[in-house]
């Protein structure tokens, strides 16, 4: 079997991060208004926004290659502020035997963090570590925290 790991990054933000948890548990199909070069859409195809269970569609551009993510909701924590998705199909499944997102929201003292973690398995040892992909939800981190700041 491949190598597994864990990739996680915490990006300090200035908007709240309710925002970043409603955003991503169940209106994950706002993103694409706010970053709509990297996020082109997100549909939902089983189940309903919001829902734990539901499968959601993505489509994004990543290194400017036009891809697609089918993800399932496996967790949305409302306590901890988190959620789960797993990757079902999709281009990230042509390098890793498995790959799952988790976003969480921080509250720090005075400030707020977002953590990404990315699970993955490697499919062959030579293969990447998912670092761009952890790049391209730092950057989509970013559009959001600057599309609030601006509101
Ligand atoms: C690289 C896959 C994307 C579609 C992940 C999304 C969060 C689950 C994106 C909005 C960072």
């Amino acid at each position: 079997m491949g190598i597994k790991g864990k990739l996680e990054v915490e990006v300090d933000i200035k908007c709240h991060g309710d925002i970043f948890h409603e955003l991503f548990s169940s209106k994950p199909h706002h993103v694409s208004n706010i970053t709509p070069s990297k996020i082109h859409g997100c549909d939902v195809h089983h189940g309903e926004f919001g829902k734990p269970g539901s499968i959601i569609f993505w489509n994004y551009t990543l290194d400017g290659k036009k891809c697609v993510a089918k993800e399932l909701v496996e967790a949305i924590d409302e306590k901890n502020k988190l959620v789960r998705f797993k990757i079902i199909e999709g281009d990230l499944l042509n390098e890793f035997n498995s790959f799952t997102i988790i976003v969480q929201v921080i509250p720090k003292d005075q400030i707020t963090a977002v953590m990404w973690a990315i699970e993955f398995e490697k499919k062959h040892d030579e293969g990447h570590y998912p670092t761009r992909v952890m790049d391209f939800c730092v950057e989509v981190t970013r559009d959001i925290e600057a599309h609030h700041l601006k509101a």
